[in-house]
């Protein structure tokens, strides 16, 4: 028994209603997130993610990378991407999130926030090719960053701090009835990598 755990527990919500958002606190070891995190900064795809706004085609300062069991296309920003083969250190974690959250995934959309100037706004991951009401595994790498949920009719907002080596499951209807987004900060100079593993239905 852990008498001095800081964490919230994992089995507790916290998101008051209209879904269940998980936080498992850190899951791996200092030295091992860190390897991860060289490691992935290093072997992934990075490419600055493009988006399609009033049809103006636009990179963004985040990078992102995508990947999956199979080559599936996926949509997003009104751009598509086609997955590519897991790398060692990918199935690893993949297996360690399904192995925590007693899910499975079948695919990683990666981001790299290089400061905190990069974040991501407000939105719900409700895109068409994923499970509906499936669960989203998040593990964090790098700069602690506040990550929030916003209620699409209350607008109450709930915020937490998503540390290095850490994880985060949400799930049920969080997608149906609740925002998140990754607020920009002027007192983040070091880079995070996030990994979000999913399931694409096709
Ligand atoms: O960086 C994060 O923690 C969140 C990323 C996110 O919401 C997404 O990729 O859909
Ligand atoms: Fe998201």
């Amino acid at each position: 028994m852990d008498l001095f755990n800081t964490q919230p527990a994992q089995n507790i919500n916290v998101l008051p209603q209209g879904g269940t958002v998980n936080y498992y606190g850190i899951i791996m070891s200092n030295q091992q997130a860190n390897s991860y995190y060289n490691c992935l900064l290093e072997t992934i795809a990075w490419k600055n993610d493009e988006a399609v706004i009033f049809g103006k085609h636009i990179l963004t300062k985040r990078k992102v990378a995508w990947y999956g069991d199979l080559p599936f296309e996926y949509t997003y920003s009104n751009t598509t991407k086609q997955a590519l083969p897991w790398t060692k250190e990918l199935l690893e974690l993949k297996r360690l999130c399904e192995e925590k959250t007693g899910e499975t995934y079948n695919s990683c959309l990666l981001n790299l926030y290089h400061n905190g100037d990069e974040g991501m706004a407000w939105h719900s991951d409700g895109e068409t090719d994923l499970k509906k009401n499936g669960a989203i595994a998040s593990v964090s790498l790098g700069a602690e960053r506040k990550f929030a949920f916003k209620h699409k009719e209350t607008k109450q907002t709930i915020s937490i701090i998503l540390q290095h080596g850490s994880l985060l499951v949400m799930k049920n209807e969080t997608q149906k009835n609740w925002l998140h987004r990754l607020p920009p900060t002027k007192l983040v100079t070091k880079p995070r990598v996030n990994l979000t593993f999913r399931t694409i239905v096709k």
